[in-house]
């Protein structure tokens, strides 16, 4: 392996970013100025309460909400500067997106899934990525199955496979264990690391689960809009604790 100083690239950040949802008395502070960096080729979670924002950043991150106000850059891109057109192309083109329903189109096979964000841009499919990212989720004698014919953890394999394909600047996943048994889940979340590790592919995961929270390299704990904590190296143990540390705010405000 070769040791790479030059410092590492940015895939995404948010400076300021704030997301204001109505007015008056009905008014919520979603996000309250949120400044955050994700290194590329870096695995990082979102954690924190219910309705602390962690779908809103991602969200916004991701180009399908707009903000209040701050920016979004998406490698160099930043996002208000693009018109709707601009924006429809960065997603396709620079983003993946694993959900916690999967998302597949039900009619289609799982081959035609995996590659139907290329097919819609007109891109051409490098046969030897397919064939790796393939038989790194595991699904080649899954290929001409239909989602229904699928187990869930298949099914989330091949939304897996099918936001890793493109080769996106960014993968954004939205509690992506969130419908699995605990084998699937982790199924799904072993291959997210390898695709850090081996690809060097960049991803940002919200999650409830402190095991899979573990997976990361990075945990971003957000509060009340803001990113309050964050730790590096974390295991399912430290961020069960630093978890408990908001329940017991909650509790005893
Ligand atoms: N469309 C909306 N209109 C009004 N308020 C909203 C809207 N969407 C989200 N909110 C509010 O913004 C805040 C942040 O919501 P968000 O969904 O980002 O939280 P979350 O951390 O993802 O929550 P959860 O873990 O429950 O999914 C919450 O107070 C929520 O009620």
């Amino acid at each position: 392996m070769t040791t790479d100083t030059s410092s590492p690239r940015t895939a995404a950040r948010a400076v300021d970013l704030a997301k204001i949802y109505g007015t008056g008395d009905t008014k919520v502070v979603a996000l309250g100025g949120v400044t955050v960096e994700f290194t590329a080729g870096r695995y990082t979670a979102i954690m924190g309460p219910s309705g602390s924002g962690k779908s809103t950043l991602m969200h916004c991150m991701a180009a399908l909400d707009s903000s209040t106000s701050g920016q979004v850059f998406i490698g160099d891109t930043e996002l208000s500067e693009l018109d709707d057109r601009e924006l429809t192309r960065l997603r396709r083109d620079k983003i993946g997106f694993i959900f916690q329903a999967f998302n597949l189109v039900p009619t289609l096979t799982a081959r035609e899934n995996i590659t139907l964000p290329l097919d819609i841009a007109g891109r051409d499919i490098d046969k030897d990525w397919f064939d790796t990212v393939i038989a790194t989720v595991g699904l080649a004698d899954r290929l001409g199955h239909k989602p229904n014919q699928l187990s869930g953890g298949q099914q989330q394999r091949v939304a897996c496979a099918r936001a890793l394909v493109s080769q996106p600047e960014i993968i954004f996943a939205d509690e992506p264990t969130g419908n699995l048994d605990s084998r699937s889940g982790t199924e799904v979340l072993s291959f997210l690391r390898r695709s850090v590790r081996e690809f060097g592919q960049t991803i940002v995961m919200v999650t409830h689960d402190p095991n899979a929270a573990a997976y990361s390299d990075r945990v971003l704990f957000l509060a009340d809009g803001r990113i309050v904590d964050e730790m590096t190296d974390p295991t399912a143990e430290k961020v069960l604790e630093r978890m408990k540390g908001f329940d017991a705010v909650g509790q005893h405000p």
